[in-house]
């Protein structure tokens, strides 16, 4: 079953400390960046990563003795947000991965993305406000300044793919659009983690904001784990919902135990 083919039950809102997790080894936690942990803005590198956020996510790992952060991000930016080496991540939606410090998959050929985002470029410098963000084994196209460009840069993306077989996928996100390795997913990432010895046996959680996480929402689902969707109400594959990041954001505060305002 695809993520666009689930059904289920529109997701249920959690208002604060309901949603039914108590860190424990039981636990792996899976954690999307933007939209999920960090609010929006207007450009990747406006992004603000509060110093008690990572304070609360290195607790959490502690507690439950493993983390990831499974990002559209690449790895040397996620480095750079929360501390170099300090979780484990899958960047690029899935196609590279690194666990206790090794990076052990990395699916797509940098080089044939430098060409893509290459091809993309002129298409993009018709657009002011549009830009191209290289990201080693994917490619992102950023429109939120120029929405009107939309339709205009899924055809130029469409067009840098042709030819390429069946080597790379378009993932739609929140004014982006992204060209990564069709062989991994967020999904495909969870399912690489559960088989590591530092994840194998546990409740996978994640929570993600984007429709580009429901690979993710199904695979921890099929695993007896739970999602929570951050955001506004929508189809989707999690079970709870949180309105915004800042309302994640003191749910994991507050999950912690031990610690207060
Ligand atoms: O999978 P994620 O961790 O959620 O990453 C998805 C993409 O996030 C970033 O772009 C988005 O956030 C930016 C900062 O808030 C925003 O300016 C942009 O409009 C959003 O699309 C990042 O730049 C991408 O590389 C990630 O794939
Ligand atoms: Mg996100």
């Amino acid at each position: 079953m695809t993520a666009s083919e689930t059904r289920l039950p529109p997701p249920l809102f959690v208002p604060d400390d309901d949603l039914p997790v108590i860190w424990s080894p039981e636990w792996a936690p899976f954690l999307d960046i933007d939209g999920t942990l960090l609010d929006i803005a207007a450009r990747p590198d406006d992004v603000f990563v509060p110093d008690r956020l990572i304070e609360t996510l290195t607790a959490i790992a502690d507690t439950c003795g493993c983390l990831a952060l499974v990002t559209g991000r690449s790895l040397p930016q996620a480095d750079a947000l929360f501390g170099a080496g300090r979780f484990d991540v899958a960047a690029n939606h899935g196609a590279v991965m690194r666990i206790g410090g090794v990076v052990c998959d990395q699916a797509g050929d940098p080089g044939a993305a430098e060409a893509m985002a290459a091809a993309l470029r002129p298409a993009v410098d018709r657009h002011d406000g549009a830009f191209v963000e290289e990201k080693g084994h994917s490619v992102a196209v950023h429109y939120r300044a120029a929405p009107e460009a939309e339709p205009f840069l899924l055809q130029a993306a469409h067009e840098a793919i042709r030819g390429s077989g069946d080597a790379w996928r378009i993932l739609i996100g929140k004014a982006v659009i992204e060209i990564a390795p069709q062989s991994a997913t967020k999904g495909t990432a969870i399912a690489r983690f559960l088989a590591d010895p530092a994840y194998r046996r546990r409740r996978p959680f994640f929570a993600g904001d984007d429709t580009t996480d429901e690979d993710a929402f199904v695979a921890v689902a099929a695993a007896g784990g739970l999602g929570v969707l951050i955001g506004p109400e929508r189809k989707t594959a999690a079970r709870y919902r949180l309105p915004s990041p800042g309302a994640f954001r003191s749910w994991l505060d507050g999950s912690v135990a031990g610690r207060s305002g």
